[in-house]
């Protein structure tokens, strides 16, 4: 029996400035099936689209045509809010995700409440301290003994892994990460990497990742999508997507 796809994207289109000396056609009957378990890397020149169709995904962006469903429900004309339920996203500015005035530990607490778990374990508050750092520990970014700490005075590396890490408390249905090691160092980035990889092969998390990096593109993930000029021009699995070099990548891009 085929497994019902997380995400389905059917004939999307967006359009911006309709009807002016403006209006541009971003997203031009764009579909899209994604399985549980998917791990996608989206590539594409600035301005393919790319963002844009993950805010069409998340709702923070209306659809002008199509049709989105996620986990089997329809929600084209949801917003933000109710599809929040599913999905999780990680912005390329580390500020993003988290609340910059309050503790690390005030973070997770948010996260928590967000899944609607915290009251279930209000009566383990004695524990929380040491969920708290093994849960920091996993990150190998020192954050563990940080638990205080304002999280305006983090590294943006270790703001983005706890980034990530909020993101992923809830276990979301589908991932949405947006560059979200763009801002960082080669090194740090090279780490946020190697940690979104190992939280989402153990959570077995169905991801969105766009990226600019076509190494990461190609190490990452079990599929990558290209997106040039509001359209899938490439959708690649499995064995296909291995055999793909730089090289390939670079020349569809020129083409
Ligand atoms: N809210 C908006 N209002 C008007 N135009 C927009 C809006 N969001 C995006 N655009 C335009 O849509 C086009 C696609 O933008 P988008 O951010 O989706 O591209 P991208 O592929 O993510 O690019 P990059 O790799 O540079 O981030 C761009 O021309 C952009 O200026």
């Amino acid at each position: 029996m085929p497994q019902t796809a997380v995400l389905t994207v059917q004939h999307l289109q967006k359009v911006f400035f309709p009807g002016t000396i403006n209006e541009r056609h971003v997203l031009k009957d764009v579909s899209l099936a994604v399985a549980p378990g998917d791990f996608i890397s989206v590539i594409g020149n600035n301005g393919a689209g790319k963002s844009t169709l993950l805010n069409t995904i998340a709702g923070t962006l209306p659809t002008d045509a199509g049709e989105l469903t996620l986990a089997g429900h329809r929600v084209t004309h949801r917003p933000v809010a109710y599809r929040a339920r599913w999905v999780s996203r990680v912005f390329q500015d580390p500020k993003l995700g988290t609340a910059g005035d309050l503790s690390v530990a005030q973070n997770l607490t948010l996260a928590e409440r967000h899944t609607g778990s915290l009251s279930l374990r209000r009566y383990q508050r004695a524990d929380q301290t040491a969920r708290y750092r093994e849960l920091l520990a996993t990150l190998e970014m020192g954050l563990e003994d940080r638990l205080d700490a304002q999280v305006k005075y983090l590294s943006g590396g270790q703001r983005q892994a706890l980034s990530l890490l909020m993101a992923t408390l809830s276990h979301p249905q589908l991932l949405l990460l947006d560059e979200h090691t763009a801002a960082l160092d080669p090194q740090t980035s090279a780490k946020v990497m190697g940690l979104t990889e190992k939280i989402v092969t153990t959570q077995h998390l169905t991801t969105l990742m766009i990226t600019h990096k076509l190494s990461d593109a190609l190490r990452y993930g079990n599929r990558l999508v290209m997106v040039q000029d509001g359209q899938i021009k490439l959708d690649v699995r499995g064995r296909e997507k291995q055999a793909l070099r730089q090289e390939d990548l670079m020349s569809l891009f020129m083409a």
